[in-house]
């Protein structure tokens, strides 16, 4: 199934015809260089084309009130003055004869990109849309919006496919509070935001917007505001409030459709934002969030000012929609001090609601509140309009160019097991390097030098991933890191799934970084690079197990940043199918995608449900939801406390940093 594109330059044909600074900056330009750069890019041909067409009144009724309905219909025939008249009854939002027509047509992108999704025509799409959404409330235009797209698209699938959880992941930098109080009481639509607040200061200075508020009533929890409460935030930031917020509950919540309010006002180089993450980040947080809902991902574009860094954000996501290989992110440096602090104040705010937080700070850092009454007075003291003192152009580096590998995945398999199609087989003929064939000493030989093959053609980039059913998979695990170690570029994360020993030397000089999730205590090494993880209830337990994926596995592989990923089943793992997909899916996210999976001959079952996801196909949703046990959320808290570190990207809380 392929990716959706909605765009039509209709909604390029409206734009401010008056001077007014604040909305100077929302232009036709910020459609055309993205569809632009998306047709530069040969994404534009790769994706299925889906025609917009207009919301209609009942469709926007779903959200607004009938008198802001009849208001703005009433916009096309107006003068200019009476245009300006009109938009004054509203803040930082502006109309002109055309902005009606276009309002509906991005209302109806958003409604026909939900179609084709929920009919699965499509897995997965993006519309590119404007005017914006998510500041329009019941009755009122604000923040460059007119209608709220994403929130009548959320209405919308409700009501017309019986989706019975939304989730809304809205990383524009601005909250998008008409999204907020459209769903504020109900717990059937979880929305969550991070936003630049400086402790209230930025635009919409809200009190609502702060991370205190966490619904209402029936909807209490399935609110979560992340304030950012300075500028200069990075990937690092973003990421940990994926891997120590957003991901343990969304997968908690297990949403049947996933929408994204995706603005890229939070890139790096946006007048608006002023924050640092390059456009790179959004192929992670695209990624990490198309294994939620099997795949049913809806990105609806919001705001976004600088022309560079939207259209190579806009990039970013939709090839990442695609399925092509992420990008490594070079040099995460952890959250900064701040971010954290955010952190432990969302994570206290919503322990009560999560049992995935259960075990969070229990309360803000001690001094939060006061410095947000201390910065308000502050700012009160400096003059209104004083202009932006840093107004230094940001510059960085072009995003690397991501392309697909000759091959997706290769395997090598026993005569007897049936290649999955589209998996390549690695035949024993295939030119096998004669030099690696003779070092290997295994009465597996054949499999084995197959193997290493497989890792050169990966690290050769004409294999993207690959799968290997042999004899033992520890005896191959060695193997490889054997051949790959002595060149000192190589970095592999090795993933260990299930009880057996693991070769101590395997973790020797910081080669080789060992997560391994068992059911049964081993001997703590306590080395930097081995670290296990006990379960108590083992890998069967599906909340334990992603507790420790999102906890452990993916911030320390983000900040270990491997050129290889090496995920071993060991033998009897218990680990169930769902689990082990999602796993497969997610650890995707390092090293380009070159994941090689390693597991016992006996496992042919899964070599059909492994190469699907390793193809680029979703992980199929984890159906249970229940919490994880004491002992094992135990477990995760208090390797966290000890490996934080040496490892800034487990932190999630301020008070641990020095
Ligand atoms: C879609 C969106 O979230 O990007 N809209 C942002 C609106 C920003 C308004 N800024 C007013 C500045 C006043 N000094
Ligand atoms: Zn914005």
């Amino acid at each position: 199934m392929g990716t959706a594109l909605i765009y039509d330059e209709e909604m390029t044909k409206y734009k401010l015809l008056w001077v007014d600074p604040a909305c100077k900056i929302e232009t036709p330009e910020r459609l055309t260089v993205s569809y632009e750069a998306l047709v530069r890019n040969a994404l534009a041909e790769r994706c299925i084309s889906v025609p917009v067409r207009e919301a209609t009144n009942s469709e926007i009724l779903l959200v607004h009130s009938e008198e802001y309905l009849e208001a703005v219909k009433k916009t096309p025939y107006m003068t200019l003055e009476d245009l300006k008249e009109f938009t004054l009854q509203y803040g930082d939002v502006y109309f002109h004869p055309n902005i009606y027509h276009c309002a509906k047509l991005a209302a109806g992108s958003a409604l026909q990109l939900v179609d084709c999704v929920m009919t699965e025509r499509v897995r997965n799409g993006m519309a590119l849309v404007r005017p914006p959404g998510h500041h329009s409330q019941h009755s009122a235009a604000n923040g460059f919006c007119v209608f709220n797209n994403v929130a009548i698209a959320t209405r919308y699938a409700k009501q017309k496919y019986g989706v019975k959880r939304v989730l809304i992941v809205d990383w524009d930098i601005h909250h998008g509070q008409g999204v907020q109080y459209c769903f504020e009481d109900d717990p059937s639509v979880l929305y969550f935001s991070w936003h630049r607040y400086e402790h209230q200061t930025f635009w919409p200075q809200l009190r609502e917007s702060d991370y205190d508020s966490v619904g209402k009533e029936k909807g209490a929890g399935f609110n979560i505001n992340v304030p950012w409460n300075q500028v200069g935030m990075e990937s690092s930031d973003y990421l940990s409030v994926f891997c120590h917020v957003l991901l343990p509950v969304a997968y908690e919540f297990c949403p049947d459709l996933v929408l994204v309010c995706a603005g890229f006002d939070s890139a790096i180089g946006d007048p608006e934002g002023k924050m640092c993450a390059t456009p790179e980040i959004f192929a992670h947080l695209t990624h990490l969030l198309m294994n939620l809902a099997g795949g049913k991902l809806c990105v609806v574009l919001e705001g976004g000012y600088n022309l560079t860094s939207l259209a190579q954000s806009v990039c970013q996501t939709v090839q990442t929609l695609l399925g092509d290989p992420l990008p490594r992110l070079a040099n995460l440096s952890g959250p900064c001090r701040s971010a954290l602090e955010s952190l432990q104040c969302v994570r206290s705010a919503h322990r009560q609601y999560w049992s995935c937080l259960k075990h969070a700070a229990s309360l803000p850092p001690a001094d939060i509140s006061t410095k947000r009454i201390k910065l308000a007075e502050e700012e009160a003291k400096t003059e209104v309009g004083e202009e932006e003192k840093s107004t230094e152009e940001k510059v960085w580096p072009e995003p690397p160019k991501r392309f697909s590998p000759p091959v997706r995945c290769a395997s090598v398999l026993p005569d007897d097991v049936t290649r999955p199609d589209g998996c390549k087989r690695l035949g024993a003929d295939q030119d096998v390097n004669p030099l690696t064939a003779s070092k290997l000493k295994d009465d597996d030989c054949d499999t084995l030098s197959r193997v290493i093959t497989l890792v050169e053609k990966m690290e050769q980039n004409e294999i993207c991933s690959g799968l290997a059913l042999v004899c033992d998979v520890t005896v191959a695990m060695t193997q490889v890191v054997q051949h790959l170690t002595p060149d000192p570029v190589n970095r592999v994360l090795i993933v260990c799934v299930g009880n057996g020993k693991v070769p101590s030397h395997i973790t020797r000089d910081g080669k080789t970084l060992v997560v391994q999730i068992n059911s049964e205590e081993t001997e703590d090494q306590n080395s930097k690079y081995y670290i296990p993880v006990f379960l108590k209830k083992g890998c069967s337990d599906t909340s334990g197990f992603m507790h420790a994926v999102f906890g452990l596995i993916l911030p320390l592989g983000y900040e270990y940043d491997p050129n290889l990923v090496l995920l071993v089943r060991m033998p009897d793992s218990g680990v169930c199918d769902a689990v082990w997909q999602q796993l497969t899916g997610l650890l995707q996210s390092f090293a380009k995608g070159h994941t090689l999976v390693l597991m016992q001959e006996n496992e042919k079952a899964f070599v059909g449900p492994t190469t699907s996801v390793l193809l680029g196909d979703p992980a199929p949703p984890l159906e249970n939801r229940q919490a994880p046990n004491t002992e094992d959320l135990n477990v995760v808290e208090r390797l966290r406390d000890r490996l934080q570190v040496n490892w800034n990207l487990l932190q999630t809380t301020s008070e641990c940093t020095g």
